[in-house]
């Protein structure tokens, strides 16, 4: 039986589940989405031909609703949900360091929880999701969210407490990349190029290793190696990365990032 999706807030992320989710052949009368500015519901509708209702009609009607506002929104559309959520419906929230806990104690009992950390790959369908059920979504539930999710990209399955690791590392792991592409281009300028050739040079440079890496069963470490001829351009780029503790100071970015994820979803 198809199921009923009820997408609540449909922003940048909202909308990018909409497209995945509809792409992936789901029908578009077994969706309903709701929306708190109203030009922003007409175009979707619009684009969409979907239905857009109040987050209380909603999440009534569906067996999975998925929550894509930001985390300050999320506890008054909690309690704005709350007497028309059926036992039964599975819960996803994608908001950034809200606790199960906090979503499961607003909700009636008997509702499934998922929390959820996107990407914003998602966008082009190569999303990253780490999803972390509550102990009582059964095996069904959670299928049929994986599901759901990798319509988006990529879906693993965490426990919660490895949510902070999760946010450091896929959730803000875009920026890194971007960072990385900043600095390569910045060196190519640099070294003569033009700032619309170096960006050509290392968009495309990303795209065809991380093809490269997903697509192999080396790790990254021996993808480097092959790369980098004995004392070659490579080996005197990485000795300089080294020297100045380039690797260092990303794993540490990796740590501040699970430290603050840790600090903004402590119990209030
Ligand atoms: N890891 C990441 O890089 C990303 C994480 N996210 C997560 O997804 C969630 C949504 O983020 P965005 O889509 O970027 O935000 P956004 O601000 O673009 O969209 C949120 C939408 O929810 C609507 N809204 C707010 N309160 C509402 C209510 N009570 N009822 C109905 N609609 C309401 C707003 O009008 C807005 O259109 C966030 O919680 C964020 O943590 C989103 C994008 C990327
Ligand atoms: O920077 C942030 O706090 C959010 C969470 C993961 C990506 N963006």
């Amino acid at each position: 039986m198809t199921q009923r999706i009820a997408i609540l807030g449909a922003g940048v992320m909202g909308e990018t589940l909409l497209s995945a989710i509809l792409s992936s052949g789901h029908p578009v009368d077994h969706l309903v989405i709701s929306e708190r500015r109203d030009d922003r519901a007409a175009e979707l509708r619009e684009a969409y031909g979907v239905e857009v209702t109040g987050n209380a009609e909603a999440a009534a009607g569906a067996d999975v609703v998925l929550l894509v506002v930001k985390p300050q929104d999320v506890p008054a559309l909690l309690q704005e949900i709350a007497g028309s959520v059926a036992p039964g419906t599975t819960v996803v929230s994608l908001a950034a360091g809200i606790r199960i806990e906090a979503i499961a104690s607003a909700l009636p009992d008997g509702v499934a929880i998922v929390r959820a950390m996107p990407n914003t790959p998602a966008l082009v369908g190569e999303g990253m999701f780490g999803i972390s059920p509550a102990p009582a979504v059964t095996e069904e539930q959670l299928a049929a969210v994986v599901t759901l999710l990798e319509s988006g990209g990529k879906v693993v399955v965490v426990e919660e407490a490895l949510q902070d690791a999760v946010t450091a590392v896929s959730g803000s792991g875009p920026a890194y990349v971007f960072y990385l592409a900043e600095a390569m281009i910045a060196g190519g300028v640099a070294e003569g190029l033009d700032p619309e050739t170096a960006r050509i040079l290392a968009q495309q440079t990303l795209v065809g290793s991380a093809k490269l890496l997903a697509g192999s069963e080396e790790t990254a470490e021996e993808l480097r190696r092959r790369v980098t001829s004995p004392n070659g351009t490579t080996h005197a780029a990485i000795t300089t990365f080294d020297e100045r503790g380039v690797k260092a100071g990303l794993v540490a970015g990796v740590a501040a990032a699970a430290a603050r994820s840790a600090e903004l979803s402590a119990p209030q």
